[in-house]
């Protein structure tokens, strides 16, 4: 014994949990709609080729997350939202880290190449390699555009789960990579709104702290009016019908009238953080059932 006060931060935690939430599984849980919602989308996959992208997916987004936790360290150590996880906690050491990314990234591109098909693992280790390099390491810390461009990580698993059914790519599946690329920017920058506090003591260069409150709601409603004419292009294009149209309609309305009052309570000297927390937590209900309104109109319709 010696004695040392235990600090409630630093209580222990078994492995197994810190394994789990190295992996964030809580942002794989929508990973995972905008895969499989796809899939079905796509065609009729059997429950096998589901389950197999399922756990190849959460694999290698598992991967890239905790090596996003490996390169992000130090940041996360200072952070009041990041401060408690494995790493800087001192419960794992990075190398411990880095080992078991790499490891699920290796296994997932394995189990999808062998299993469902070399596009599928091709495009899901694209994602990996986008977020952890282009994202992560890159961008994160250089540029108030970090999660414009590194956002694209986040659009590949459409991408994975319609060539894990087609063994192809098409303008459907385009379509919803840049759904979720439009989709990123009001969700995430909701959220930085918020964090200023922690991003500035980490000096991370995310859009409020650059270009100011204000200028970023701004952005944020003129990428919501891209998304949502985007959520309409495939009913131009025949790709669905009645039941996904009046489900986005629906949607996009909640969603842009969300990030109107964030802008306007600001412009009104109101507060806005509210409207804020609103769209963050909003902006992951309208993903997923905006997807799942894809997958049950084709469904319906086949
Ligand atoms: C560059 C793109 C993105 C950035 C920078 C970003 C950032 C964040 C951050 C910082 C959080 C808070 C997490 C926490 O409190 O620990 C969050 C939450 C979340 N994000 Fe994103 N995100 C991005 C893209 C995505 C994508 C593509 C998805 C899924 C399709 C997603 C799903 C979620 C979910 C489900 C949560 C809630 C997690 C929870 O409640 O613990 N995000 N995001
Ligand atoms: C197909 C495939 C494998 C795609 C990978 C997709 C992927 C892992 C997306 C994650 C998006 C995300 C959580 C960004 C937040 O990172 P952050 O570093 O800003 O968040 P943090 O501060 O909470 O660590």
């Amino acid at each position: 014994m010696t004695g040392v006060a235990l600090d409630p931060d630093k209580a222990p935690t078994p492995l197994s949990r810190d394994l789990i939430a190295l992996t964030k599984p809580r942002i794989i849980s929508l990973l995972l709609v905008t895969t499989v919602a796809p899939m079905y989308a796509a065609g009729s996959p059997t429950l096998l080729t589901v389950l197999l992208v399922s756990i190849g997916g959460y694999l290698m987004a598992g991967g890239a997350n905790a090596v996003n936790m490996y390169l992000d360290r130090d940041i996360d150590d200072v952070m009041a939202r990041t401060r408690l996880r494995p790493i800087p906690s001192g419960r794992m050491s990075p190398i411990q880290v880095l080992a078991f990314g790499v490891a699920c990234a290796t296994f997932a591109t394995w189990l999808l190449a062998h299993f469902v098909n070399v596009l599928t693992a091709g495009l899901a280790l694209a994602g990996f390699y986008f977020y952890v390099f282009i994202y992560t390491r890159w961008l994160k810390r250089s540029s108030p555009q970090n999660i414009v461009i590194g956002g694209a990580a986040g659009a590949f698993p459409p991408l994975v789960g319609w060539a894990a059914v087609t063994g192809t790519l098409d303008v459907s599946a385009l379509c919803m990579f840049l759904i979720v690329f439009y989709w990123t920017p009001p969700h995430f920058w909701a959220l930085a709104l918020l964090k200023q506090v922690d991003y500035g003591r980490a000096k991370v260069p995310m859009a409020p702290l650059v270009w100011g409150e204000r200028e970023t709601m701004y952005q944020m409603v003129w990428y919501t009016v891209i998304l949502i004419a985007l959520t309409l292009l495939p009913v131009l294009f025949g790709a669905f019908g009645t039941l996904y149209l009046l489900s986005a309609i629906l949607l996009n309305a909640l969603l842009m009238g969300g990030v109107l009052k964030v802008l306007f309570a600001a412009r009104a000297s109101k507060p806005w953080t509210g409207p804020a927390w609103w769209v963050y937590k909003y902006s992951l209900l309208y993903l997923a059932l905006l997807f799942l309104a894809m997958a049950v109109d084709r469904a319906i319709t086949r």
